[in-house]
């Protein structure tokens, strides 16, 4: 489990989060939504330590992140496996050498140890066989599910994802949300996964988290928030007629 507890971040005068607290729980799609601006990329930059909280503190299962130096993080960052915004795989490497790429960083395995667990990831993301290709010669969606067989390739207890979603159709979209949750219940990571998405929101939110102004304004479930009567919320995801009137058949 992690746990952030008050945590504040300002770059300089601006003062982006202002003292959130919220708990993320193995097994389940833990999702950071709220407006652009509102600080979700930056409360998700503080939680694997791309960012130092301004003040606040983190705690993974019950163990003080925040405090930690460099080396004392990095058991912990070998259990984090992180899918960003735009994939951001090698461009100079093959998609196996991606993926193998935290097994060279991290684990004296051997190469052919190394191989079977990337046939192994490419396998479990429906890219068996695409070892050989490169970046340039996948769709947006291929290089999502490279990037999250990156991200599983250390077996990791947490995985972060930073807008999935960002730049696929919709049908892909989904598939990608699904492969996400699909991953979490089998490997039972705690996953945390900052979006815009309302498809994601609906269909694979165990636990939403809603930032407004810096704070945690709401917090529930897919199935709690058609129900809410936060007034902010409910202009966040039923901005549009269409999910306005969807809201009215829940
Ligand atoms: N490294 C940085 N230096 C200075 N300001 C930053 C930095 N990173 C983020 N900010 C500021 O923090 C605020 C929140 O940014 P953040 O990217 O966390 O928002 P977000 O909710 O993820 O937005 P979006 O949905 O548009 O991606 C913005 O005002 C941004 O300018």
């Amino acid at each position: 489990m992690i746990e952030v507890k008050d945590i504040h971040k300002a770059f300089g005068e601006n003062h982006v989060l202002r003292g959130i607290s919220a708990q993320f729980k193995p097994g389940k799609n833990n999702l950071i939504i709220g407006g652009s601006g509102s600080g979700k990329t930056t409360l998700l930059k503080c939680v694997v330590g791309l960012h130092e909280p301004t003040q606040g503190e983190i705690f993974y299962n019950g163990e003080n992140f925040t405090t930690m130096g460099f080396e004392e993080r990095v058991p912990i960052r070998k259990e984090i496996g992180m899918l960003f915004q735009n994939s951001a795989l090698f461009d100079s490497m093959t998609v196996e050498e991606n993926i193998m790429f935290p097994l060279n960083l991290f684990t004296d395995q051997t190469r052919a140890e190394k191989l079977d667990r990337a046939n192994f990831c490419l396998e479990r993301v429906n890219l068996k066989g695409k070892n050989k290709l490169f970046p340039s010669e996948l769709s947006g969606g291929m290089k999502k599910r490279v990037g999250i067989a990156r991200a599983i390739s250390m077996q990791p207890k947490y995985l972060f994802v930073d807008e999935p979603n960002s730049g696929l159709d919709p049908k892909t979209s989904i598939l990608i949300d699904e492969l996400i949750a699909e991953l979490t219940e089998e490997y039972q990571t705690t996953t945390v996964v900052v979006t815009h998405d309302m498809n994601s929101v609906m269909g694979i939110g165990d636990h939403i988290i809603f930032l407004h102004n810096g704070q945690k304004w709401w917090e529930g479930s897919n199935k709690e928030i058609a129900h809410t009567d936060n007034n902010e919320l409910n202009d966040f995801v039923f901005a549009s007629k269409f999910m306005q009137a969807a809201k009215e058949k829940l």
